[in-house]
């Protein structure tokens, strides 16, 4: 199966990379923390508290989400309301990092996640795609960049986008996320035994594309623009 699995913390670069070659390669894009960050969101609006580990596995359960692509981008729709611009604050991003450490959760997003899969092929961005869910995937990346490299690129991210945001803060906030992704029992953050690291502090977005670039010309023997 074609597949390529970007795993690695927040703010090291996967969802602008995975964009950038599900569209060269005209294949499909899963975004498993979108998966995450919706049942978070829908947990803090049903006020499901984020250790009541039955619960969220049945609220992923039963999540009705679609992803609509609208050209520019791709609108993330839960119950019939467009949540994309809900799901990127930081109180949701914390809370995703919470339920996504039980196990439970896990198993209930599992099938959904793997239903991603179409031809002719597809890229799967998170943190355990080359680890659990997709172990048999040829390409596996894993994307990385230092804190301080993450949180300068959150902080221009938000600033961009007209919020008044400190980077001290962002830094401690994405330094406490990641601790607790790397370090919790189940499918932690790592990468897989086979993956490649991309050390991306001192890349460029365009350097990173163009290395799992080679690696899909190398492996999948497959041309790409
Ligand atoms: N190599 C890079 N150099 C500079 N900025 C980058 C690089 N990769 C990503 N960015 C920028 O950093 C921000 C976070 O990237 P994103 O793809 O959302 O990371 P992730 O999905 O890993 O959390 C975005 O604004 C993106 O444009
Ligand atoms: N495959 C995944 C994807 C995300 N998660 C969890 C852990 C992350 O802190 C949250 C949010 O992930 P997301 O990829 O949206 O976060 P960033 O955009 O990298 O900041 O979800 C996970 O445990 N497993």
């Amino acid at each position: 199966m074609n597949i390529i699995t970007i795993d690695g913390p927040s703010g090291s670069g996967k969802g602008t990379v995975c964009h950038i070659l599900a569209s060269k390669l005209g294949w499909n894009l899963l975004d498993s923390g979108a998966l995450y960050r919706i049942l978070a969101y829908a947990a803090l609006q049903e006020k499901v508290a984020l250790d009541n580990d039955l619960q969220l596995a049945e609220l992923a359960l039963n999540l009705k989400v679609a992803f609509i692509s609208n050209g520019a981008g791709v609108d993330t729709i839960l119950n019939g309301e467009n949540v994309g611009d809900k799901l990127r604050t930081e109180v949701v991003a914390e809370s995703a990092s919470k339920v996504a450490s039980i196990q439970v959760v896990r198993d209930a997003l599992l099938e959904r996640q793997k239903a991603f899969y179409q031809e002719p092929g597809l890229i799967a961005d998170g943190r355990d795609m080359g680890t659990v869910v997709f172990p048999d995937a040829p390409i596996k990346v894993f994307l990385d960049a230092s804190a301080e490299e993450r949180a300068q690129r959150r902080f221009n991210q938000l600033q961009n986008k007209g919020f008044d945001v400190s980077i001290a803060q962002i830094l401690s906030e994405i330094k406490e996320r990641d601790f607790r992704d790397r370090n919790r029992t189940v499918a932690p953050l790592k990468p897989a035994s086979d993956a490649i690291e991309i050390d991306s502090t001192s890349l460029t977005i365009d350097e990173v594309v163009s290395q799992v670039v080679d690696l899909v010309k190398l492996k999948l023997n497959l041309a790409v623009k």
